[in-house]
């Protein structure tokens, strides 16, 4: 019989697939700058103490090429920790506080077309 992930590759669209579609749509948003790299808790005072779980957009990448997410929901609790990170590190009215918020909708909204 057929794989799984045989059949799923040529029926329906990949899960992977959209984690790495969405990965790049994020990698390349006009407000994505605060969150491309790792923050540098040396240069940041009191994210270290804050932050208990780092997240990133160049982590993600590098698990995602480490097949280190079974699925779609574990890439969307990293995209979602990169977001909470941010809030309960920053104002919501603040430049990184803006970005935050307008890079989780995107986020969100372009998940749920992916998956329409
Ligand atoms: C992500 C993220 N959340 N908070 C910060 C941050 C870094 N320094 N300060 C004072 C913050 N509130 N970041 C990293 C933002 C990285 N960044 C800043 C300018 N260009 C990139």
């Amino acid at each position: 019989p057929v794989s799984k992930k045989a059949k799923m590759r040529d029926g329906g669209t990949d899960e992977l697939d959209v984690c790495q579609q969405l990965l790049g749509e994020l990698e390349t948003h006009q407000d994505a700058w605060p969150f491309l790299k790792p923050v540098n808790p040396k240069s940041v005072p009191g994210y270290k103490k804050v932050v208990k779980k780092p997240m990133d957009l160049s982590t993600i990448r590098e698990k995602i090429a480490n097949k280190q997410y079974s699925c779609l929901e574990s890439f969307t609790d990293d995209v979602n920790l990169v977001f909470d990170n941010c809030e309960r590190f920053n104002e919501d009215d603040s430049e990184i506080g803006k970005a935050g918020h307008i890079m989780r909708r995107f986020f969100n909204k372009r998940r749920a077309e992916l998956l329409k």
